[in-house]
């Protein structure tokens, strides 16, 4: 049996639609920006309906593109910005306030106040995360607490909490669906990754009715049938992911050890550890990479909240370049003789550092310095970042051999950047031909589920490499650099 795919990629900046033709090439693509809210420093915003009506409009754009005109589409998948926290009235529909975006940073001394309280154990050990105001957890308990009327109506039972996928689905089935998947779920943190289950003790910590929450499906599963009149006709939703799982998935990481790394926004670098939880010593995440037929398959994760938006700093902020292609050949061109270390710490530092309060700093600056070397302590940073997470889970899984990383996103294509990372972990750096692993990770869950595609070694046998970057920098080199970063590092931290 054959048939397309449309994945839904629901990112912080943008939401993207591919429909996937059976030979897993994409077919045609829809894609639309949207507005970022930022009321007070340190807050970051959607509007709940942007999400949704830019999602139905790049839907409706890849259907009408794709040659059969969406006719073939057998099933849709999502995939979405993870922790990103919604609340909606469940008979209306209505948002109650703003999407609380994953980037957001005001429940920071909330999080420091149930550190101090001495919770942050009892959370690691069922969630496998840090209290970070990353995590959707803390957003809820701020909405609940701060938005006029809101607690005695979630009292009420009146209100339902979402992640990104959530609130899509629940929009697709004209309301009527409210269920989540494990990955996102994972992300919570009130949700035990062990008991695949919400976790009662700590959703009463945080103060959120248990009744808010969706259901937990699994990765490849039965999340709904779209509203008719949405695409002409109804079509099941059969998979879902967070963006990172989704990209691990996309990039065929099926076996313990195997290691992927996005770059776009952030950097996030997940390795599959199989059937067992790892917990980190080195604050590393553990999480959910995905959980199929009841089976729950782990990771080890990495999440760097900057990378490619360093370069849009280059192009808004400081006005150094015109496009972020134009990175590559001002890199070229440094001065080889300076060391220049840029810690983009613009939103604070996450892992392995979680300082939400360090701000960014470049060192070793000149009268010589200009935007040459600037541009290349950009690109670096990436890099930089990218060796400190692999060092990390390396020391909490000494088993695992150096892996090969596979990478994707945006910032994959800069040559430059892909050599420096390989150069700089000492390991080789694997690019896909296929780009959009993170689409075509959702694709696959839904597709296999539909049945119109094979399963996951077959999807694997598919994975293609494009270009393959060796480590060439000198050993001495390397330690020699990332001593200078480190140190760095350390004169950014707050703490
Ligand atoms: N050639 C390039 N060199 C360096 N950075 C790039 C290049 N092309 C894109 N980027 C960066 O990649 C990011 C976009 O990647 P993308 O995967 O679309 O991100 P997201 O899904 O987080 O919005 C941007 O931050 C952009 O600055
Ligand atoms: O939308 P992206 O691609 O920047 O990904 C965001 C992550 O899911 C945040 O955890």
């Amino acid at each position: 049996m054959a048939g397309c795919v449309l994945a839904i990629d629901q990112g912080t900046t943008s939401s993207r639609a591919i429909v996937f033709g059976d030979d897993y090439q994409p077919l045609s693509v829809g894609q639309q920006e949207f507005p970022q809210h930022f009321p007070k420093s340190g807050w970051v915003e959607h509007s709940p309906t942007d999400i949704w009506t830019s999602t139905l409009r790049v839907c409706r754009e890849a259907m009408e593109k794709a040659p059969s005109g969406g006719a073939d589409v057998a099933a849709i998948g999502i995939t979405n910005q993870r922790e990103t926290t919604l609340i909606w009235d469940r008979s209306t529909g209505e948002p109650v306030y703003n999407a609380i975006v994953w980037q957001d940073r005001r429940t920071s001394d909330f999080c420091a106040q149930l550190r101090a309280d001495g919770l942050e154990d009892k959370f690691t050990s069922k969630t496998g995360l840090l209290l970070d105001p990353y995590f959707s957890g803390t957003k809820i308990a701020w909405i609940l607490d701060n938005v006029d009327g809101v607690r005695a109506r979630a009292d009420r039972g009146e209100l339902v909490f979402g992640t990104v996928d959530t609130w899509l689905i629940w929009q697709l089935t004209g309301g009527t669906v409210h269920v989540t998947d494990a990955t996102n779920a994972a992300r919570t943190l009130i949700y035990n990754i062990h008991k695949n289950a919400w976790d009662a003790e700590l959703c009463s910590l945080l103060k959120i009715p248990l009744n808010m929450l969706p259901d937990v499906k699994d990765s490849a599963d039965e999340f709904g049938v779209t509203e008719a009149d949405l695409f002409g006709r109804s079509i099941p939703i059969l998979g879902v992911a967070g963006d990172q799982q989704a990209a691990t998935v996309g990039q065929a990481c099926f076996k313990p050890g195997m290691v992927k790394s996005t770059y776009g926004t952030g950097c996030f670098a997940l390795m599959n550890t199989g059937d067992a939880p790892v917990r980190s010593n080195n604050r590393m995440l553990t999480t959910i990479a995905y959980r199929l037929n009841g089976k729950t398959t782990y990771a080890l994760e990495g999440s760097i909240f900057v990378a490619g938006a360093a370069v849009q700093w280059l192009r808004d902020g400081l006005g150094i370049i015109e496009s972020a292609g134009d990175t590559q050949g001002l890199a070229e061109q440094a001065d080889a003789n300076q060391d220049i270390f840029l810690v983009p710490a613009f939103v604070g530092l996450g892992a392995p550092h979680w300082d939400a309060d360090a701000r960014g700093a470049m060192f070793g600056l000149t009268r010589n310095t200009g935007p040459k070397e600037i541009a290349r302590a950009v690109l670096q940073s990436v890099g930089y970042q990218t060796s400190d997470l692999i060092d990390a889970m390396q020391a909490d899984w000494p088993d695992a051999e150096k892996p090969v990383l596979r990478v994707d996103g945006g910032m994959t294509a800069s040559d430059w950047t892909m050599q420096f990372l390989a150069d700089i972990l000492g390991a080789p750096v694997d690019r896909p031909t296929v780009a959009e692993t993170t689409a075509l990770g959702s694709a696959w869950l839904a597709g296999s589920k539909a049945g119109v595609w094979p399963g996951a070694e077959s999807f694997s046998a598919q994975w293609k490499l494009e270009k393959r970057f060796e480590p060439r920098l000198d050993e001495a080199e390397r330690r020699r650099l990332l001593s200078g970063w480190q140190d760095a590092v350390r004169r950014t931290r707050s703490t």
